[in-house]
């Protein structure tokens, strides 16, 4: 029997705010919903989620369909880009990952480096799938924390594949024990997402 997880992505959130507590705009409160809906025929046993307020949101109506409350991991949370409390802009936020993906330990002062995030998500990620070997588990997450977490398994994962990503996603990633054996995406990026 193989262990399942599931990334989830967060929907649409303000464009600015503290990075631990801006939740969901309307349209990614819509997002929640559309997530709660596509793994209802799932049959989830548990949902988990980085602490920060847009991913609990994103996974939260998933877990009260099935009777449950989302488990939050304080190092899920996504990569620290910066020393700032505050949401980085795009604008500063390409550069520094196409840096970070050429130069893995690379990070501004006060920030994480990809491979310090990858780590500390990596030992999360191999504690769930040992707690929960042959479940079917929702991680609640977020672009670059998510793409090192899945990079770890597969060198595919990479920027590209990070600038492809749409908010909300969903990638359902087989595992046999610890082996990753099959990833499929569920969402369908005509449901309406943002980038
Ligand atoms: O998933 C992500 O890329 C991060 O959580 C950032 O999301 P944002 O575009 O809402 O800032």
């Amino acid at each position: 029997m193989s262990t399942f997880i599931y990334m989830v992505r967060h929907g649409e959130s303000p464009k600015e705010g503290n990075e631990r507590t801006r939740g969901l705009t309307k349209k990614g409160q819509t997002h929640a919903k559309q997530v709660a809906e596509i793994l209802k025929a799932e049959e989830i046993d548990v949902v988990i989620s980085s602490p920060y307020l847009r991913s609990v949101l994103t996974v939260e109506k998933l877990a009260h369909q099935i009777g449950k409350e989302v488990l939050v991991f304080e190092d899920l949370k996504e990569r620290k880009f910066s020393s700032e409390a505050n949401r980085v802009s795009n604008k500063e936020l390409l550069p520094l990952l196409e840096r970070s993906f050429l130069e893995p330990n690379y990070a501004l002062g006060g920030g994480e480096s990809n491979v310090d995030c990858q780590k500390r998500a990596v030992k999360v990620l191999k504690e769930l799938l040992t707690t929960y070997e042959e479940k079917k588990v929702v991680i609640g997450t977020h672009g670059a924390v998510m793409t090192l977490m899945m990079g770890f398994y597969d060198e595919k994962y990479d920027l590209n594949f990070l600038s492809n990503t749409s908010k909300p996603d969903i990638y359902k990633m087989e595992f046999s024990g610890h082996e990753l054996v099959d990833v499929q995406r569920l969402w369908s990026e005509s449901m309406g997402t943002d980038h």
